[in-house]
């Protein structure tokens, strides 16, 4: 099983479209858990996911209780980037079937969400700045986990 992505209640289309592109071309399977900040369609993600979303593995979830009982069911382990963590995202070892889960772009996860995941890490950041875009800290650590695992060997 590969790396695979899950968008918590993402709030903008455009950074939904750039990791569902992410997803089509470096093969990770995108997970969306709803509700959006919009309304999730083709027409609204095309802007920064043109045609690659046809390429795209998107698997929706209504809700984080149902994807959640889906991936412990599946035995996956559950990986929440957070800027409240304390353990670094660059000092982990990252499995092939682990489910990186990255959180809304005006609030994270819930306390009670984040509680949930096996495991929480942080990107290293300079100090005094909050945060780096959702699309661009997905994918430092799904590029981290894909090439702790050999995910790019399959591809050209
Ligand atoms: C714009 S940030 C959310 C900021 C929000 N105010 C918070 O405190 O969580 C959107 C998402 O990007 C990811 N993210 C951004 N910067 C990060 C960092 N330095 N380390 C880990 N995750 C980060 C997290 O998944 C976060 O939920």
């Amino acid at each position: 099983m590969p790396v695979e992505l899950a968008l918590y209640q993402p709030d903008i289309a455009q950074n939904t479209g750039t990791l569902m592109r992410l997803g089509a071309c470096i093969g990770v399977p995108i997970h969306i858990i709803h509700p959006t900040g919009f309304t999730f369609s083709a027409k609204n993600l095309a802007r920064a996911g043109l045609d690659y979303l046809d390429h795209a593995n998107v698997r929706e979830h209504v809700s984080f209780a149902q994807f959640d009982t889906w991936r412990r069911v599946q035995g996956r382990r559950l990986v929440l980037l957070s800027t409240k963590a304390t353990d670094s995202a660059y000092t982990q070892r990252y499995d092939g079937d682990d489910i990186l889960m990255v959180g809304r772009e005006s609030a994270g996860v819930p306390d009670a969400v984040a509680a949930a995941c096996d495991l929480c890490v942080r990107i290293p950041m300079r100090d005094g700045l909050r945060s780096i875009n959702v699309a661009l800290a997905a994918t430092l650590i799904v590029g981290e986990a894909k090439r702790q695992t050999d995910g790019f060997s399959d591809l050209t």
